[in-house]
């Protein structure tokens, strides 16, 4: 037995040395389900299985690539790179460049990104003359999405009474009908959306049994990593590849299942045993990742769910530090506190900005943390918001190259017809699709024949129409001859961009030519990877597909030393040694979209187990009193989450004996769940309620170097000495400046100031930034 067997504990070697038949593993965070598929995978070669015949699904590609690295430096990398291994999305899209023609798909056929998808949706919707305020095309697109992870057809949805009555209680009678012309559209443009990608893999299974047995016959070994947060239509995958030899291997931890929102079915965990037979049950308990108290800290946390299976997690690591809940007054210094805290771990503990990393419920919340840490000086990286490849100039690149593979794609022509600018305008691409969509052809298609189709446009614009397609077939004919990196300078200096770009002469056209020469680079560099790989060539075909499937997560964390900073649900898989969850407050962790059911609540605590558990050393929590939401400043109450851990566990960084605490005796509703309006009596609206302890001055001294910002309606004004008529104080945005007036009386305090630079300007005082300067 190889010595590679022996870093696994007794537990995890039985599931890596089953033998044939099926087998899942179901664990708690951290204990090393993960290494079991690698480590079976390995062992499964060194027994003589072709690395052909396995495939292995991951939640990540980023995932997939560590992987296949362990496994090279087991069995050798020549071997480890016949793997099919990826997620379902970029193994199946493979899958269909080989098989897609049989229903009609070209090989070359072009991936839409969710961007693509809307915008032609939102196309669909003007041309239907429908009021966009109803039908609001992200809200369509999700529910088409949602269609096609269940694996209703357009068909199927015309079909069925039930989804149409729904939709049209909805206000949105039509929705089967844009649907359908979606589908026509991606169709005729030869584009998958994601979903597609996963329908048209289980349409092709299910019609075509010669397929079908051509991969079951190939993939004898399955396994899947992160089971949990499979959807319907990655289940019939599944199930119909493992069929006939059965050899499915799935790993997951259904206190982990965070993707409900997006069809994912838990019920594929459960029902698992149901579905093939003799299933091999095995059970992992011993955590590898976290210190004590994060461990006993999370299994207290999820205990609060009634809907799992029982677990036993506990570790032999360390206790470690108690996990530190921090209180700030906004959400600024929440990021302030969180920058402060990274640069002092890094100081006293030797730390890499790579070991930190702050994790939050939405997007959003990450620019108060940017700032804060670019004021620090500290680099970070963003994961998962707006993509290297979704930023503008890029799309426009890539839409060119796309136009090259595959003509017939029709977000690509419109998104670069006319861009740089070339005279063809709106209302002469409204008349092509308007002649598309009736010859049943794609746009360049109609671009292309335009001398035999008798269409309303001047000669001038049909020569400039002719043009373009001139230029894209001199890019397809030298596409034959050279490299995907010769092709895309190519094409972009010959189309303009560059050029487009450069005139602009402003530091954000600057910015955005550096990033296409960053986007050549990569191209290059991809070309260069692919000569390794046995049945790639480098082609832009290949190029684009990687784009496509490509997600920030994918980018190797470790080339740059940087804290990350992403959402929850990205992070899942992931470790770090500090970790912060910012912003746990009620209404957005638990979301406030959130709580509408037990199920959905059950979700977000879930959602709470994951993000704890991604650290290994250290957790911080922090909320804050006020945070600007959707633009207004609201009166933010802390998790109930956060009351959810068991008390011995944590350290209370902030005082909680002062009005505003979530430790408390409160009452439990039904769910046994904070009573919010409970909640709200110990948190002091106007002035000082009892059980506020008024600070003595050398407290306020200290308190008010702390925190700049202290004006609030968490910290009645009256208890700040210092905001009197005459006070010299400093505003975050105003500078520095005078007190000449103090009116009203608590929410409605406001200060009248002279400021240095000039101007007077009246603030409310519950909102000003002020600090008052000791050399008043
Ligand atoms: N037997 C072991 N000895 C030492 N370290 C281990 C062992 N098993 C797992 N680990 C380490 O513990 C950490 C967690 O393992 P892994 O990521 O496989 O867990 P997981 O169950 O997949 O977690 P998650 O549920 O978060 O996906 C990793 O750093 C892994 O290398
Ligand atoms: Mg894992």
């Amino acid at each position: 037995m190889s010595n590679f067997i022996d870093e696994l504990n007794d537990a995890q070697r039985a599931p890596v040395l089953h033998k044939d038949g099926p087998l899942m593993v179901i664990a708690g965070a951290g204990s090393g389900k993960t290494r079991v598929l690698t480590y079976r995978i390995a062992h499964l070669m060194e027994q003589g299985v072709d690395s052909f015949n396995i495939l292995a699904l991951t939640f990540t590609n980023k995932a997939a690539r560590e992987m296949k690295k362990r496994i090279a430096t087991i069995v050798g990398n020549s071997e480890a790179k016949n793997l099919w291994m990826g997620t379902f999305h970029s193994v199946f899209a493979k899958l269909l460049r080989f098989d897609g023609d049989k229903l009609g798909y070209p090989s070359n056929f072009t991936i839409y990104d969710t961007q693509d998808s809307q915008r032609l949706i939102a196309a669909i919707i003007k041309e239907m003359g429908l009021d966009k305020d109803v039908y609001k095309y992200k809200q369509v697109q999700n529910r088409i999405s949602s269609y096609k992870n269940s694996l209703i057809t357009v068909k199927a949805y015309f079909q069925n009474p039930e989804l149409m009555e729904a939709d049209a209680m909805a206000k949105r009678p039509r929705l089967g009908e844009i649907y359908q012309n979606y589908v026509d559209r991606c169709f005729k443009a030869g584009a998958m959306d994601f979903d597609d990608l996963l329908l048209r893999t289980n349409e092709l299974l299910t019609r075509f049994p010669e397929v079908l047995m051509k991969y079951q016959d190939r993939f004898r070994y399955i396994l899947v990593d992160e089971y949990q947060d499979t959807n319907h239509s990655q289940y019939l995958i599944v199930k119909a590849l493992s069929d006939r030899y059965q050899n499915i291997c799935v790993v997951g931890d259904d206190a982990q299942s965070i993707y409900s929102f997006r069809g994912a079915n838990i019920n594929n965990i459960l029902n698992f045993q149901k579905d093939y037979d003799d299933v091999a049950m095995y059970r992992l308990e011993q955590n590898y990742r976290s210190t004590k108290n994060i461990v006993s800290a999370a299994n207290s946390i999820i205990a609060n769910n009634k809907n799992q299976l029982e677990k036993n997690v506990w570790t032999s690591n360390d206790d470690g530090g108690l996990i530190k809940i921090h209180r700030s007054v906004t959400d600024a210094e929440e990021g302030r506190y969180v920058a402060g805290s990274i640069f002092e771990n890094k100081m006293q503990n030797q730390m890499q900005n790579g070991e930190f990393a702050v994790l939050y419920r939405t997007n959003s919340q990450s620019r108060a943390i940017e700032d804060a840490l670019r004021k620090r000086d500290i680099p970070y990286r963003i994961y998962g918001g707006l993509s290297f490849y979704q930023r503008k100039e890029i799309k426009d690149v890539l839409a060119y190259l796309r136009l090259i593979v595959n003509p017939k794609d029709e977000e690509a022509l419109k998104r670069v017809i006319n861009f740089p600018t070339r005279g063809i305008g709106q209302t002469t691409i409204d008349k092509l699709v308007v002649a598309a969509n009736h010859y049943g052809r794609s746009i360049y298609e109609v671009m292309d024949n335009l001398d035999r189709l008798n269409l309303n446009i001047n000669a001038g614009t049909k020569r400039k129409l002719a043009d373009f397609v001139t230029m894209i077939k001199s890019f397809q004919i030298m596409n034959e001859g050279s490299d995907a990196f010769t092709l895309s300078e190519h094409v972009a200096k010959k189309t303009g961009l560059l050029l487009e770009f450069k005139k602009d002469g402003t530091p954000e056209g600057i910015a955005k030519m550096e990033n296409i020469e960053e986007l050549l680079n990569g191209i290059k560099d991809f070309v260069e990877g692919q000569k390794e790989i046995a049945d790639a060539t480098g082609s832009l075909t290949e190029f684009l597909e990687d784009v496509a499937l490509a997600t920030d997560m994918d980018k190797d964390i470790e080339d740059d030393d940087r804290v990350a900073l992403m959402t929850i649900h990205l992070a899942k898989g992931l470790e770090f040694p500090y970790v912060y969850i910012v912003g746990m407050e009620e209404d957005l962790f638990p979301s406030a979209m959130s709580m509408n059911t037990r199920s959905e609540l059950e979700e977000e605590r879930r959602l709470f187990y994951v993000a704890l558990t991604r650290a290994e050393k250290q957790a911080f929590l922090t909320y804050t009193q006020n945070r600007y939401r959707w633009g207004k400043l609201i009166d933010a109450e802390p998790s109930r989450f956060l009351e959810e851990i068991e008390e011995r566990y944590v350290e209370n960084l902030t005082p909680v004996n002062d009005g505003y605490r979530y430790k408390s005796t409160i009452d439990k509703n039904i769910f046994g769940e904070v009573d919010k309006s409970k909640l709200r009596q110990v948190k002091p609206q106007n002035g000082t309620p009892p059980s506020v302890q008024k600070p003595n001055e050398n407290q306020l001294r200290k308190l008010r170097k702390l925190k700049p910002e202290i004006s609030s309606p968490a910290q009645p004004m009256d208890l700040d000495p210092g905001l009197v008529t005459g006070a010299r104080v400093n505003h975050t945005r105003f500078g520095r400046g005078k007190i000449l007036n103090i009116e009203g009386a608590g929410n409605d305090r406001k200060a009248e100031i002279h400021f240095d630079q000039g101007g007077i300007k009246k603030l409310l005082l519950r909102f000003a930034k002020l600090e008052v300067l000791d050399n008043a």
